[in-house]
C-alpha cells in the first residue's frame, strides 16, 4: 500500500520535493521547476487535478459498521471475587464476537508484515535490578484468564514494551515507558495491571459513600490526555478484562456526567479517565483514590506538560490517592523529553527507565517524505496528493480549529468525503466524526492536535501534515496515526519558512529513520548551523539528545547505569543511527543537486 502511494507520488508535480503549483508548471518544465520561490498570484487551478492524475477514483465504498452495540459494560462475561479466589465469568459467544471481532473484520487492527521487524528494535532498561524480560505470552507469568483473552485478541507474540513491562510490574517496581507509536504501550500497561490484579483481588474498601450516593474504589486508574484516547483504552481494557473480576469504566468531559455516574455504580474497579473529569467526579465525592494500587499516565509527557500538570498534581498529590511508594507508577509514551522525565521524578519510586529504539524516535513502517509547499499552495498540492492516493483512509493535521473547518469544507467541495475533529466541536460531533472515519464513510479526517496522540484507527495509510507542528515531538506522535502494529504507512508533511522551528528536530528524525532528506532541509540545517544559539526549547535548534535516553544517566561519562541491559545490539535505522549526527554519510542523502533551497531566483539560502 505505501509503497504503491509512493509510485503515485512520483508522478506529482514535485521536482527536488518542492511542490509546483499548477499555475507554474508549464513556465517550470524541463528546467528544474521553482524551488518554492515568491510565485505570486492566486490559489492554483484546481481543475488540473482531474487532468493530470485522472481525477479522484478511490475511495473505499460502504461501512464497515461500527462496534457499537456492546453497552458500558454490560454484566456479560464477569466475573467475581469470592473468598479471596478469582471466578471467572462464563464464556459468551455474542459477547466475543462483539469485543473480538473476527480475524477477518478490517475494522480491527491486525499486526501487519513488518510485525516481526520489532524483535530487532534495540530496548534499554535502566534502574536497579532490572527483571528479566519475557519472550512469549505465557501463564505463568501470566494470569490464565488474561492469557486466554490476549488469544482471543489474535495477539501471538508481544511486542518489545509488553515484554520487559510485564515482568517490571510484576516484580513491583514503577515504569517509565518510551516505544515508538504503535508499538502496543496500551496492552504494555494493560496486561501485567490485569494480570496482577486477576491475581491478587481487590483491595477492601473503606467507606461505601452515602446512602445517596454510592463511591466508587478503583484499584487502577489510567489517565489519557482527549476524551478519544480515553474510550478507546476503555474499549482495549473491556476486551482484556473480559470474564474477570475488573469491571473497567470511562469518565471524560463533554458527555453527560449522570451517566457516567450511573455506569459506575455498576462497579468501577480500572476506570479510565481524562484529568478535568476525573477531579469534577472526585470534587463530587463520588470517587475514592484511596484503594488505588495502579496509577497509569498514558501520553505521560502531555499529561505533565504545562497543560495538565496543575490538574495532574492536584488529583495524585492533592487527594486521597495512594502515595508514591504503596501504589505502583506507570507511564508511557513516545516522547519523553528530559524536563518532562525530571517532573515525573515526583510520582514515581525508584522506577525503571525503558526506551524501545531511540526515545522520540519514529518508526521504520513510516515512509516520511517532506515536500516545499508555499501556503497559498497547499490546498492545490493537497488536491494532487488526494488524487494520487488510492486506498485507504487519510489523516490530514492542521494547527488551528478554524482551519480545520476551513479546510474540510474546501474539500467536500471538491467531492471528498471529508470530516473534521477539534476542540471547538461538540462530543457528539467529535465521535460521530470519528465513527465516520473508523468506518471508511469518511476517508478523510481533517483533525488539529486533539487527534495527534495515542489514536488506533486501522487502515490510516496517509498522514497529511498540512501544517507542521512547532514541536517535534508532536510531529511524531501525528505521524504515528499511521504505520501501526507492523503496518506501514506514508507521511508526507508540507514544509515552508514558516517551519524554521523545526528544521533540525526534523532533519534529525528523518536521518534517524533512515528516510530521504531533501536537499532544501539540508540546505536549511547548514544555515542553522550559523543562526544558532539564540533558541531554547525542545523544537527548534536544540538537540533532540536530551530527550534520547534515562535522563538520570545524562552526565555519566560512559552511559552506564547499575545493572542497564542492553536486550539487543542490532541497530535499526543503519549508518545514520549509528553515527547519530548530522553531516555524515546518510545526512546528504537526497541533497539538492543545485544547492540552495527555499529560496528562489538569489540562490541564497539564509533567508532567516
Ligand atoms: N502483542 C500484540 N500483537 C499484535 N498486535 C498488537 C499487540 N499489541 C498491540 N497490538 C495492536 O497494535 C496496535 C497499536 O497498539 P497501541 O495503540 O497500544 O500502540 P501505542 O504504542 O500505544 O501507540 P501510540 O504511541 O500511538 O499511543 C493496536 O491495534 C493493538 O491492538
Amino acid at each position: 500500500m505505501a509503497d504503491n502511494l509512493s509510485d503515485q507520488m512520483q508522478n506529482m508535480n514535485i521536482k527536488d520535493n518542492v511542490y509546483v503549483p499548477p499555475r507554474s508548471r508549464g513556465a517550470n518544465r524541463g528546467r528544474g521547476g521553482n524551488r518554492g520561490g515568491s510565485f505570486g498570484g492566486n490559489f492554483g487551478n484546481n481543475d488540473n487535478r482531474g487532468s493530470f492524475f485522472g481525477g479522484f477514483n478511490n475511495r473505499r465504498g460502504g461501512s464497515r459498521g461500527g462496534r457499537g452495540g456492546f453497552g458500558n459494560r454490560g454484566g456479560f462475561g464477569r466475573g467475581s471475587w469470592v473468598d479471596g479466589k478469582h471466578v471467572p465469568g462464563a464464556r459468551n459467544p455474542k459477547v466475543e464476537l462483539e469485543l473480538f471481532g473476527t480475524a477477518d473484520d478490517s475494522s480491527f487492527q491486525s499486526s501487519g508484515i513488518n510485525f516481526d521487524n520489532y524483535d530487532d528494535i534495540p530496548v534499554e532498561a535502566s534502574g536497579e535490578n532490572v527483571p528479566e524480560a519475557i519472550t512469549e505470552f505465557t501463564s505463568p507469568p501470566l494470569d490464565e484468564l488474561l492469557l486466554e483473552n490476549i488469544q482471543l485478541a489474535r495477539f501471538t507474540k508481544p511486542t518489545p514494551v509488553q515484554k520487559y513491562s510485564i515482568p517490571i510490574v510484576a516484580a513491583g517496581r514503577d515504569l517509565m515507558a518510551c516505544a515508538q507509536t504503535g508499538s502496543g504501550k496500551t496492552g504494555g500497561f494493560l496486561f501485567p495491571v490485569l494480570s496482577e490484579s486477576f491475581k491478587t483481588g481487590p483491595t477492601a474498601t473503606h467507606d461505601q459513600g452515602s446512602y445517596y450516593q454510592k463511591k466508587a474504589f478503583p484499584t487502577a486508574v489510567v489517565m489519557a490526555p482527549t476524551r478519544e484516547l480515553a474510550t478507546q483504552i476503555f474499549d482495549e481494557a473491556k476486551k482484556f478484562c473480559y470474564r474477570s473480576w475488573v469491571q473497567p469504566c470511562v469518565a471524560y468531559g463533554g458527555a453527560p456526567i449522570g451517566n457516567q455516574m450511573r455506569e459506575m455504580d455498576r462497579g468501577c474497579d480500572l476506570l479510565v479517565a481524562t484529568p478535568g473529569r476525573l477531579s469534577d467526579l472526585i470534587d463530587r465525592g463520588k470517587i475514592s483514590l484511596s484503594n488505588v494500587k495502579y496509577l497509569v499516565l498514558d501520553e505521560a509527557d502531555r499529561m505533565l506538560d504545562m497543560g495538565f500538570e496543575p490538574q495532574i498534581r492536584a488529583i495524585v498529590e492533592g487527594a486521597d490517592m495512594t502515595p508514591v511508594g504503596e501504589r505502583q507508577t506507570l507511564m508511557f509514551s513516545a516522547t519523553f523529553p528530559a524536563d518532562i522525565q525530571h517532573l515525573a521524578r515526583d510520582f514515581l519510586a525508584d522506577y525503571i527507565f525503558l526506551s524501545v529504539g531511540r526515545v522520540g524516535s519514529t518508526s521504520e513502517n513510516i515512509t516520511q517524505r517532506v515536500l516545499y509547499v508555499e501556503n497559498q499552495d497547499k490546498k492545490s498540492a493537497l488536491l494532487d496528493l488526494l488524487s494520487a492516493s488510492e486506498d485507504g483512509l487519510t489523516l490530514i493535521f492542521v494547527e488551528t480549529k478554524r482551519m480545520a473547518d476551513q479546510l474540510t469544507d474546501f474539500l467536500i467541495m471538491q467531492n471528498f468525503r471529508a470530516t473534521a475533529i477539534h476542540g471547538d466541536r461538540t462530543q457528539a460531533e467529535r465521535e460521530r466524526a470519528l465513527a465516520a472515519f473508523k468506518s471508511g464513510a469518511a476517508t478523510l479526517l481533517v483533525a488539529t492536535a486533539v487527534a495527534a496522540r495515542g489514536l488506533d484507527i486501522p487502515n490510516v495509510t496517509h498522514v497529511i501534515n498540512y501544517d507542521l507542528p512547532g514541536d517535534i515531538d508532536d510531529y511524531v506522535h501525528r505521524i504515528g496515526r499511521t504505520g501501526r502494529a507492523g503496518n506501514t504507512g506514508i507521511a508526507t508533511a508540507f514544509f515552508n519558512r514558516d517551519n524554521t522551528n523545526i528544521v533540525k528536530g526534523l532533519y534529525e528524525i528523518l536521518t534517524e529513520a533512515n528516510q530521504e532528506v531533501p536537499g532544501f532541509l539540508n540546505d536549511a540545517m547548514a544555515d542553522a548551523a550559523f543562526s544558532r544559539g539564540g533558541r531554547g526549547g525542545r523544537s527548534g535548534f536544540s538537540s533532540r539528545n536530551n530527550s534520547n535516553r534515562d535522563y538520570r544517566k545524562q552526565g555519566n561519562g560512559n552511559g552506564s547505569w547499575g545493572s542497564s541491559r542492553q536486550s539487543s545490539n542490532r541497530s535499526f535505522g543503519g549508518n545514520a543511527r549509528s553515527s547519530g549526527g548530522w553531516g555524515n554519510d546518510s545526512a546528504s542523502r537526497g541533497q539538492s543537486s543545485n544547492g540552495g533551497w527555499g529560496a528562489p531566483s538569489s540562490g541564497a539560502s539564509s533567508w532567516w
